[in-house]
């Protein structure tokens, strides 16, 4: 239809427009004129009939007049501005502090620049489905297809956007900068089909690709000592960039593709000079806090079964071989007085058998190791303690006595733990967790101190700090822990949609398929200390004081906080089968007590992993103390392949590109443990048929190479160790009440 001059009559007459200013008292009016302009360009342009324009103009200018008189004017400006105008054609008022707050792409750079990692604050309406303690960044990933004409999105466009136009401005292009909460309000979706005037201005460009990934948690880059440290990269692609989630005028570059969160990567310490992430003043948008994890998950299925190759370097393939930066903590074994054993790739048994709780023989690691793993582990992302008295403390670690313990800073780190916390918590968060340490400390000084000295020497693990890359396989569950998990706790303020942080994990499925790693790993992203309790153990061996080792455990994870407290075979305390007179009731009990005590704490920074391999036996009204539940299945072919390559790679072998899919092939149904153990088997049969006397003079070079005669002779020895009822019922039970399907 076409713009005549009645139409700018009929709507003076319904809005003054005369108004310039933009006082205060002005501000109705200054927005009456924006309204007006925005459907005036609306109405101009779309093939709307002129009562249909006039009516929603109405409708409206009523609807506004409410709002702009109403005594929380400002706050319903923002909340609703995106909802409407955004939703016409993307163009804001003049009013210059409105367009500030709201505005997200202003905001969004920034924050992407700072995590590095392709989160995006933008969820389009189709996502706010999905349930509190799901992940946004999922839904903001998984939703970015619109993007559809993209060479990476495309695949998931079809799937999950399959309703919306590609290389189209849909409505839900300026609303997908909205919580929920903010389009409450219905509003007329009137498409405009131009770019926003912004747009073709120029100003809303997509920014630069950030800088590659400085950050990023690994530590053997560059490091002489680590040779064998990392799968092989085609498994790991590098993250290529993360960007904004809209182009302009069409298809965005790949480069700028919206990839959803990528990698949680350790938040910049506070040594890193030019680190500015505190200072821009832009709030994020609050993710929308999603109800459904089940259609996250299906998204992330999607996203992960249609070709990530292209994706995933942004998001559950983080490469961390990428760019570290030698400032990060997570980067600083430098020291060679470390040897390669004890650096941790997760595949070292000595490590493995090290960190087995309980253990009275284990031998603690030298003063100097300890410190040099809590400078690794306890520093990555989070300060591993941290407190208001510098010298204060004595360390819970491995051998120190209980006598010297005042406060669990390590006193040269306390400085640098504060200022990262600055960087980690915000806010209020700073004060709350302080005291909750206080609380705790003091709490622990009244403990048995026998007890608390056990809890530090046995259950406070350490144990090398554990790297995604050092899992093979699991890509869904790595992402899900790290949207799901790992963000929500380290950046709190973008996830304040969220009811309750995700405080409590349990990991379900075949034994030995990696949940301890995964535990191991959450706390080194973290740069938590990592205590493990062993429920088989608690039951039997502790079992008269298996309460009060659950107390002083979680107390010690307090005062330790950032902490993640491992629990194995969760099910042996959580038992339905117990009797009431069994004395594990009052394990479960504390157990259960402490979980709560978590779960209902906004100020620890405490997260409690599980794990079992019954998880029919915990009964229904328990499995609300985990707020998440995760299938960790056995290894593909593909992990599997990862796990051997990785094994075998410290050794000298000789596999043809055959052998090595056999031996694939004939591992199918394996755990991790079975496969790890097979080549610990098979790379031994060099030795077999040396004399014992030769042995001791042998140099490794004369040894023959591992072939895959070695395998054939002790794969007698393996069989798989799970039957395929028991998958089966792993995966129904994740189908009723998993979060990761
Ligand atoms: N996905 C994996 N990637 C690499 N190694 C793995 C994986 N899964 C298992 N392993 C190997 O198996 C060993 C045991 O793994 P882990 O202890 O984490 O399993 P688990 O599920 O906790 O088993 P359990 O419950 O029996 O203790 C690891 O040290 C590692 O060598």
């Amino acid at each position: 239809m076409q713009w005549t001059p009645e139409h700018t009559q009929w709507a003076e007459q319904h809005f003054d427009i005369s108004s310039t200013t933009r006082s205060p008292a002005h501000k109705v009016e200054a927005y009456r004129g924006h309204l007006q302009r925005t459907y005036q360009y609306a109405w101009a342009n779309d093939d709307i009939s002129a009562l249909t324009a006039s009516n929603l103009l109405k409708k409206y200018a009523e609807k506004y007049s409410g709002i702009l008189e109403g005594p929380n004017e400002r706050a319903l400006l923002c909340s609703y501005s995106d909802s409407t105008t955004g939703l016409m054609n993307g163009r804001k008022s003049e009013n210059e502090s409105w367009q500030e707050g709201i505005y997200p792409m202003n905001c969004a750079p920034d924050v992407i620049s700072v995590s590095k990692a392709g989160m995006t604050a933008a969820l389009p309406p189709t996502d706010v489905s999905a349930s509190i303690g799901s992940s946004p960044g999922v839904a903001s990933s998984l939703s970015e297809p619109s993007f559809s004409s993209s060479n990476c999105g495309s695949h998931t466009a079809t799937t999950l956007h399959s309703g919306l136009p590609s290389q189209e401005y849909t409505a839900s292009y300026n609303g997908s900068y909205l919580h929920s909460s903010y389009s409450g309000q219905n509003t007329p979706a009137l498409p405009s089909p131009h770019p926003s005037p912004l747009h073709s201005a120029g100003l809303l460009q997509p920014p630069p690709p950030p800088a590659p990934p400085t950050l990023v948690p690994s530590y053997n880059a560059g490091s002489p000592n680590l040779p064998n440290y990392n799968y092989p990269p085609t498994g790991y692609p590098s993250q290529t960039a993360v960007g904004p989630s809209y182009s302009p005028g069409g298809p965005p570059p790949s480069a700028y593709l919206p990839s959803g969160i990528a990698a949680p990567t350790p938040l910049p310490p506070s040594t890193l000079p030019g680190y500015t992430y505190q200072s821009h003043n832009h709030t994020p948008i609050a993710p929308t806090p999603l109800n459904g994890s089940t259609s996250n998950s299906l998204k992330r299925k999607a996203f992960y079964m249609s070709g990530h190759e292209d994706m995933d370097s942004s998001y559950g393939n983080f490469n961390y071989n990428q760019q570290r930066s030698s400032q990060s903590p997570m980067y600083r074994i430098t020291d060679s007085s470390v040897s390669d054993s004890n650096r941790g790739n997760g595949f070292e048994r000595n490590a493995e058998a090290s960190s087995l709780a309980f253990k009275p023989t284990k031998q603690p690691l030298s003063s100097d190791q300890q410190r040099k793993y809590s400078m690794h582990s306890g520093r990555a992302l989070t300060p591993p303690s941290y407190g208001s008295t510098k010298n204060s403390v004595g360390d819970l670690r491995a051998g120190e006595p209980y006598s010297k313990f005042g406060s669990p800073i390590m006193s040269e780190q306390t400085e640098e733990h504060r200022q990262h916390l600055s960087h980690s918590l915000t806010g209020p968060d700073i004060g709350t967790a302080t005291s909750s340490i206080h609380a705790a400390e003091e709490q622990l000084k009244n403990s048995d101190s026998n007890l608390v000295e056990m809890v530090t020497s046995e259950i406070l693990q350490q144990v090398p700090p554990v790297d995604w890359s050092d899992i093979a396989g699991l890509d869904m569950i790595k992402a899900a822990i790290k949207e799901e998990i790992l963000w929500p706790i380290l950046r709190p303020d973008m996830f304040s949609g969220l009811a309750t942080l995700p405080r409590s994990l349990l990991l379900f499925g075949p034994q030995g398929t990696g949940r301890t790693l995964l535990a191991r790993c959450m706390a080194s992203q973290f740069g938590a200390a990592f205590m493990r309790l062993s429920s088989s153990s608690l039951v039997t061996k502790w079992l008269g004081e298996g309460d009060k080792i659950i107390q002083a455990s979680f107390l010690v994870a307090r005062c330790r906080q950032p902490a993640v407290v491992f629990i194995s075979e969760v099910d042996l305390l959580l038992s339905a089968q117990l009797s009431e007179e069994s004395p594990v009731n009052r394990l479960k009990a504390e157990l259960l007590m402490q979980l709560d005590s978590i779960l209902t704490s906004v100020e620890d920074h405490v997260l409690v992993v599980c794990s079992t391999n019954k998880p029919e036996e915990i009964p229904e009204s328990l499995r609300r103390y985990f707020t998440k539940r995760l299938l960790i299945p056995l290894p593909d072919g593909t992990a599997r392949h990862q796990i051997i390559s990785q094994l075998l790679s410290q050794n000298n072998y000789c596999l043809s590109d055959k052998e090595m899919s056999l031996l694939v092939q004939r591992t199918e149904g394996f755990s991790g443990l079975d496969v790890a153990q097979l080549c610990q088997e098979a790379v031994v049969g060099p030795l077999h048929g040396i004399p014992g006397a030769d042995l001791s003079s042998i140099h490794p070079s004369q040894m023959r190479l591992v072939s895959y005669q070695d395998f054939d002779n002790v794969f007698c020895k393996f069989q798989p160790n799970i039957s395929q009822k028991e998958l089966d019922m792993y995966t129904e039970w994740n189908k009723m009440f998993g979060c990761c399907q």
